[in-house]
């Protein structure tokens, strides 16, 4: 057989199995329609129906993971389901997702990796405009950074939920990668712009290549970094590949994080609380008596039912100074029953306790 003959031989197999995938794929599209019917026919009237199910979705990512057998790898056949879902979930109702903006930030990123591209993603100014819109029912959801494996925590959004009836209802992880962006690679640098955590997560960089007469300058956002960078003669931007190809920027360096597993954790928000999926957190915050061993008397229920924590937060609390509120989140799900004896021994003993939610691990 010739080249051609034997690809004209491969491409039809291509050709059937495409007809046979999207055949299925409709059929699929067809059944979430059906569910969303379902979802419908047994809400109490003037019930607003909830069509996204984190939990349900969670499961779905992770069974693909687990039955997959390549060629394709696990996390590559999981964004394709991925976005199968997001088609199927636009079907039932066309989700509207805010997040801290503007175009080009990670946080768009974060968005896009957890709800798939067949939602309609609106870029907030801020944090706490995020947690308004979704508040207000302008948007179903939110999504907003929480913690930098650099940098720490960001103190804005665990502040938010202070005054905030929100509840958390999924977290999503990204990889993120630095990079020094120009307008025109034969310029001098006089200034680097970017977001403060982002300078944070390459401060080493920056010092090893920078003379200190280059100016650091904090903006609102990577992207608002972006834009100035396109902009304006002498300035460079630390920003990610999003808002390099947003204002057409030249990548000078690449990667230039001070840590290659620099991840940020980003949560979203929702007015609804979530089922359990079987691989959950649960974050709450907390606050105690400023006395001896308080903050063992809040940890001790965890350690006496063997619930591992993933991380401790603590934030001045505002309505009292030298008072504090602790962040906490923990594996299991608040309806489990250890989790459950858990949160009525806090709500006895603390002097404010909220939970935040509990929420799918994190799949992809
Ligand atoms: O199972 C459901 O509740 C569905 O609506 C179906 C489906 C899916 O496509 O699998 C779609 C949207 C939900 O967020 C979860 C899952």
């Amino acid at each position: 057989m010739s080249e051609a003959q034997e690809l004209d031989k491969l491409r039809q197999q291509i050709d059937s199995l495409d007809k046979q995938i999207q055949e299925l794929i409709n059929q699929r599209a067809q059944c979430a329609q059906d569910v969303a019917e379902v979802k419908q026919k047994y809400a109490s009237p003037g019930e607003k129906v909830v069509f996204y199910r984190p939990e349900r979705e969670a499961q779905v990512l992770r069974k693909v993971m687990e039955r997959n057998r390549g060629p394709l790898g696990d996390e590559s056949m999981a964004r394709l389901f991925r976005e199968i879902m997001s088609q199927c979930l636009a079907l039932e109702e066309p989700l509207q997702v805010a997040y801290l903006g503007p175009e080009g930030t990670f946080t768009q990123q974060a968005a896009v990796k957890h709800f798939g591209h067949a939602v309609n993603c609106e870029g907030q100014v801020s944090i706490a405009d995020v947690f308004r819109e979704v508040a207000s029912g302008a948007a179903n959801y939110g999504v907003v950074p929480v913690e930098n494996s650099t940098e720490g925590v960001v103190t804005h959004t665990l502040d938010s939920f202070y005054d905030s009836n929100l509840h958390i209802c999924g977290e999503v992880t990204l990889r993120i990668h630095h990079h020094l962006l120009v307008k025109s690679e034969d310029q001098q640098i006089t200034r680097v712009y970017s977001h403060a955590q982002s300078l944070g997560q390459c401060r080493r960089w920056l010092d090893q290549n920078f003379p200190a007469s280059v100016e650091r300058i904090a903006v609102n956002s990577n992207a608002e970094a972006a834009r100035r960078a396109a902009a304006e003669e002498g300035a460079a931007a630390i920003a990610g590949e999003a808002a390099a190809e947003l204002y057409e920027l030249v990548t000078l360096h690449a990667n230039i994080e001070d840590r290659p597993d620099n991840t940020t954790r980003f949560l979203i928000i929702g007015r609804q609380e979530t089922g359990a999926s079987g691989a959950d957190k649960t974050s709450i915050m907390v606050s105690n008596r400023n006395k001896p061993g308080s903050l063992y008397q809040v940890l001790a229920p965890f350690h006496e039912a063997g619930v591992n924590l993933t991380r401790i937060e603590t934030r001045p609390d505002p309505s009292g100074t030298w008072n504090y509120i602790f962040f906490i989140d923990f594996e299991g799900h608040c309806e489990d029953d250890a989790v459950a004896a858990i949160l009525k021994k806090l709500r006895e003993i603390a002097v404010d306790y909220k939970l935040l939610g509990s929420y799918p691990r994190a799949v992809l």
